[in-house]
């Protein structure tokens, strides 16, 4: 089977362009609604699903998007290569607003969201030590140079539940942790999307220097939605520069990713949950 490539537009990406035979379509999981309705099309004659992770027009608080359903979305309309586009606080000097950064690790400091697609009845555990996937996030590195873009190899994100921005305080500490760019929708995007089993990478947009730098103003909605509007184009340009790369049959993840449920799953096959089972087939079917 071919590669179908799927990206999560964060805020300001709501849409992509130059898609051929595009069409919204609604997809139900068992985990819910997704955030909208996916866009499905092809460019360059790969496969694309599209999903803005707040909605179109922005309806979906950071706490209340529907991780899982948009994953298992994802995965059920065949997606084996996420790209996930999010504005960022830049907790670092040299990351300035308008480049772009490639996500290596996580910082989860989330804690009012549904994290797991297991539960009572069917337990699992998948590894996590490299969160994003080293191929398809070299990919989004080649394709941000191609479009132009100041791009920076690697970084950590802290993820916050938000929906306020951080204190003060809260900034030091995240900087003082060594950790490189904020957002709130981080995870537990990247952890679904590991017990799904797609290969995962996350685009960040720096749009601002969060609250810490003593040059710039505190950030507010107006500086990164002006930053998140101006690097939009540059975004679907990267967008744009993927598909040509990762055209082809999907093959073994060197990193593991498409195959994280091997060995994961502890209950054991007579005490698993047949309502749990029937609920995690679209994610983990391969292995239940
Ligand atoms: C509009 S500022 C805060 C908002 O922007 C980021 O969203 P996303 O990651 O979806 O681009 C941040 O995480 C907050 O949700
Ligand atoms: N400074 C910041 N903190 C949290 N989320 C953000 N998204 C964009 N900028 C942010």
């Amino acid at each position: 089977m071919d590669k179908v490539i799927g990206i999560i537009g964060g805020s300001g990406l709501y849409d992509i362009a130059g898609l051929e035979n595009r069409k919204w379509q609604a997809v139900e999981t068992p985990f819910g609604s997704p955030s909208d309705e996916l866009l499905t099309g092809e460019l360059d004659g790969v496969r694309m699903v599209f999903l803005p992770r707040h909605g179109r027009g922005h309806v979906h608080m950071p706490t209340t998007v529907n991780y899982r359903a948009n994953i298992a979305a994802m995965k059920t309309m065949g997606v084996t290569d996420l790209v996930a586009v999010s504005a960022v606080g830049s907790l670092k000097e040299d990351y300035a607003p308008g480049d772009f950064l490639v996500v290596n690790q996580y910082i989860d400091r989330t804690f009012a969201r549904e994290k797991s697609f297991f539960g009572t009845g069917l337990v699992g555990h998948v590894p996590f030590s490299h969160p994003t996937c080293a191929r398809l996030s070299e990919v989004c590195l080649e394709a941000g140079h191609e479009a132009g873009g100041t791009m920076h190899r690697g970084g950590t994100y802290v993820a916050m539940e938000g929906p306020q921005f951080s204190t003060l305080a809260e900034s030091r500490l995240y900087r003082s942790w060594g950790a490189d760019v904020i957002g709130m929708t981080g995870m537990p995007e990247a952890k679904l999307a590991r017990e799904a089993e797609i290969c995962y990478a996350c685009i960040a947009m720096i749009t601002d220097y969060d609250c810490w730098h003593p040059d710039h103003d505190a950030v507010d909605v107006a500086q990164v939605v002006a930053t998140a509007k101006a690097n939009a184009q540059l975004a679907r340009s990267v967008i744009a520069a993927l598909p040509k790369r990762l055209k082809g049959p999907q093959s073994d993840c060197a990193s593991g990713c498409n195959r994280a449920l091997d060995g994961a799953i502890m209950t054991a096959p007579e005490c698993r949950d047949p309502e749990m089972k029937e609920k995690l087939n679209c994610v983990a079917g391969r292995v239940l």
